[in-house]
C-alpha cells in the first residue's frame, strides 16, 4: 500500500451565515478561491440559494426540452455565436446542450420559450429564470473575491459585471450503446469567464494541477466553479483555464446545468496583474470574436486556440 495522497479540489462554503465581505470567513475564502483558480482552475463550491423548487424545475424543464423533436431542438434562438442547440456531434454521440442567452431577463426567458415552444411553456420560461437568479449571486461573489484578492478596486469589478453576458446551459447525455464510447465530453476547456456547474448524475472531472483526474460529487446544493479561456486572459494567466471532462458510466441519463459568462465588451488583460514578473501575454479580447474563431481550421490545428486567437 502506497501512502501517496492525491490533492483534492477544494470546496468553499457559501451557505455559512458568516460569508459576508470583510469577515475573516470571507478574506480566507477569498484566499482559497484565488490559489484554486491559480492552481486547477476551479474549486467546489456549497450553495444553497437556488431553492430546490427550482433545482427539480428547472431538470424537468431541461428534460422536456430534450424530449422535442430534433427540428424543434434546432430552432435558430440568437443571432450571437453561441450554440443554442448543440446534438449530434461526431465523436461525441451521447451530447446533447442547450443554450438560453440572458437568461436574467425574464423577457428574453419568454420569447426564447416562444421561438421553441410556439404555444407557450410556462414552466422552462419560468424555472431556468429563476434558477438564473439566484444562481447569479454565486457568479458575483466569486468575481468579487477574486478582484479583492488581487487588491483591484471595486469599480473595476463593477464594470466588468455590467458588461458581462450570461448563459444558462442545460448538458444531456444518453447512456452509451454496447460498444460505444462512454466519453460524454473529451478534456477541454470552456470558452467562457467563468462556469458554474451543478450534475443531477456523476460523471464530472476535473483535472488538478498533479494530472490527477478528480471526480466531482453529486448535490443539488454542490456546484463546480471554473475558470474558463477568457478568465486567462483577463487575468493575463494567473488563473489557469480548468480542464474537464465527462465520462458516462452509469446506466441512467446524465443531466447537469451550468450558468456561463461571457464578456459583451471587448476585453483587456487586468492591467494591475501585469508587471515585471507577469508580462502582459494577451493583446485585447473580443469573445464573441473568439467564439466565431474556435471552430474555424486555424483554431482547431493550432496549440492553443486561446493563443492562437489573442496571445502575445
Ligand atoms: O455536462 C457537463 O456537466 C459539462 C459539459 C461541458 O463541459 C461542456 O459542454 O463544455
Ligand atoms: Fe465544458
Amino acid at each position: 500500500m502506497g501512502s501517496q495522497t492525491h490533492s483534492q479540489l477544494p470546496i468553499v462554503d457559501f451557505t455559512s451565515q458568516n460569508m459576508k465581505p470583510s469577515t475573516g470567513t470571507w478574506v480566507s475564502a477569498c484566499q482559497v478561491v484565488r490559489s484554486a483558480l491559480e492552481d486547477h482552475g476551479g474549486f467546489l463550491a456549497l450553495y444553497d440559494k437556488v431553492s430546490l423548487e427550482t433545482h427539480n424545475s428547472t431538470y424537468s424543464a431541461m428534460e422536456n426540452f430534450f424530449d422535442l423533436s430534433i427540428e424543434s431542438k434546432w430552432r435558430k434562438t440568437t443571432e450571437k455565436p453561441i450554440f443554442s442547440y448543440s446534438g449530434q456531434r461526431q465523436g461525441i454521440p451521447l451530447y446533447e446542450s442547450v443554450g438560453i442567452m440572458n437568461p436574467l431577463s425574464y423577457e428574453d426567458c419568454q420569447k426564447y420559450t416562444n421561438v421553441v415552444w410556439p404555444k407557450g411553456n410556462d414552466l422552462f420560461c419560468e424555472s431556468v429564470n429563476s434558477y438564473a437568479k439566484q444562481l447569479v449571486e454565486l457568479d458575483h461573489i466569486v468575481k468579487r473575491m477574486v478582484f479583492e484578492s488581487y487588491g483591484l478596486e471595486m469599480k473595476k469589478f463593477e464594470s466588468l459585471l455590467e458588461s458581462t453576458d450570461y448563459v444558462l446551459r442545460g448538458y444531456k447525455y444518453r447512456t452509451p450503446q454496447v460498444g460505444e464510447t462512454n466519453v460524454g465530453v473529451a478534456p477541454h476547456s470552456d470558452t467562457a469567464l467563468l462556469t458554474i456547474l451543478n450534475q443531477k448524475v456523476e460523471g464530472l472531472g476535473v483535472k488538478l494541477k498533479d494530472e490527477e483526474w478528480f471526480e466531482v460529487g453529486v448535490s443539488p446544493s454542490l456546484y463546480l466553479v471554473m475558470a474558463g479561456d477568457a478568465m486567462r486572459v483577463w487575468s493575463n494567466d494567473r488563473i489557469r483555464a480548468c480542464e474537464h471532462r465527462v465520462l458516462i458510466n452509469s446506466m441512467i441519463e446524465r443531466y447537469s446545468i451550468g450558468l456561463l459568462s461571457y464578456a459583451a465588451k471587448i476585453m483587456e488583460p487586468e492591467a494591475g496583474l501585469v508587471d515585471e514578473e507577469h508580462p502582459l501575454r494577451y493583446k485585447s479580447f473580443d469573445h464573441y470574436g473568439y467564439l466565431r474563431f474556435f471552430l474555424t481550421e486555424e483554431a482547431i490545428k493550432s496549440e492553443s486556440r486561446i493563443k492562437a486567437y489573442c496571445g502575445i
